[in-house]
């Protein structure tokens, strides 16, 4: 069993249990009563090099990483610093996240909001829109191609936006079959949890114009940014190195100023 598998076999346990709490008819009109999300695309295409910032209490392969007593606060420290999006991490046995801090962050942003959840059931996309977010992540390793698709279209019929993370050059191709227009490439190997930073680069040229590429996983600064940048990137998305520095407005406001520099990302 990889760690994908353990994670997406406690989220399924996790989700069984949200479900007989609250019936999917429920979430459904929960969702008829959010304001309509927000164009994250848009946003996301309106910067050079956009910064994603990750609200991320632990991570399997960290532990602990920072003790985030309030994460409406953190995320408006992003958005100060000049975050395009925020991402919140709500799966719970591994990452200490949860839809508390959804709604937290939601409140706290006028920025889109993702949900990064190990998403595995349309159950979960209601979830994310009945709590606000604005994007939800589809892993395409964790999902058979026409579940992948399903998905998707779920997620755009509400209006939202699909973040399609993929590892390798097959993942890449199904995203694309199933109609992504958002791509993140994960450096991080899940078999392994290494980042390998040459994975962006790789990929990015499989992906046609017009779609757009984030870069995810093991930013440390604006280095790590410009290198992204350089290889195709249109976001970065950054969690733990925000998280665990001493100043998180400062690290994201030092990758958005780089995000913004007229020399990057010249000619595209
Ligand atoms: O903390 P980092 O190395 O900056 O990485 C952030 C983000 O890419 C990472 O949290 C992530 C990317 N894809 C995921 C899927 C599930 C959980 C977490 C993730």
């Amino acid at each position: 069993m990889t760690v994908l598998d353990d994670i997406i076999a406690g989220v399924r346990v996790d989700l069984a249990e949200r479900e007989s709490r609250t019936p999917l008819d429920v979430l459904k009109q929960r969702v008829e009563r959010v304001p309509d999300p927000r164009d994250a695309l848009a946003v996301l295409r309106a910067r050079r090099v956009a910064v994603i910032a990750e609200v991320k209490r632990r991570s399997p392969s960290k532990g602990e990483l920072a003790g985030i007593p309030d994460p409406g606060a953190l995320a408006g420290l992003y958005e100060a610093a000049g975050a395009a999006a925020v991402s919140v991490l709500t799966e719970r046995r591994r990452f200490g996240g949860s839809l508390a801090d959804l709604d937290a962050v939601r409140v706290a942003v006028d920025v889109p909001v993702l949900r990064k959840d190990f998403i595995v059931s349309p159950y979960q996309i209601f979830e994310a829109r009945a709590h606000g977010a604005d994007l939800v992540l589809l892993i395409v390793a964790a999902l058979e191609q026409p579940r992948l698709v399903g998905l998707l279209e779920r997620a755009e019929s509400l209006g939202m936006t699909a973040l399609v993370e993929v590892h390798d050059e097959e993942e890449t191709e199904r995203a694309l079959d199933a109609g992504a227009k958002l791509i993140g490439v994960n450096a991080r190997d899940l078999k392994t949890l290494q980042v390998k930073p040459e994975t962006f680069a790789r990929l990015a040229p499989l992906v046609p114009a017009g779609i757009l590429k984030v870069a995810e996983s093991g930013i440390r600064g604006p280095h790590d940014l410009l290198g992204y940048a350089e290889a195709g990137a249109d976001a970065v998305l950054v969690g733990e190195a925000a998280v665990s520095g001493p100043d998180p407005r400062q690290t994201v406001a030092d990758l958005v100023a780089a995000g913004a520099h007229p020399a990057t990302k010249v000619g595209r």
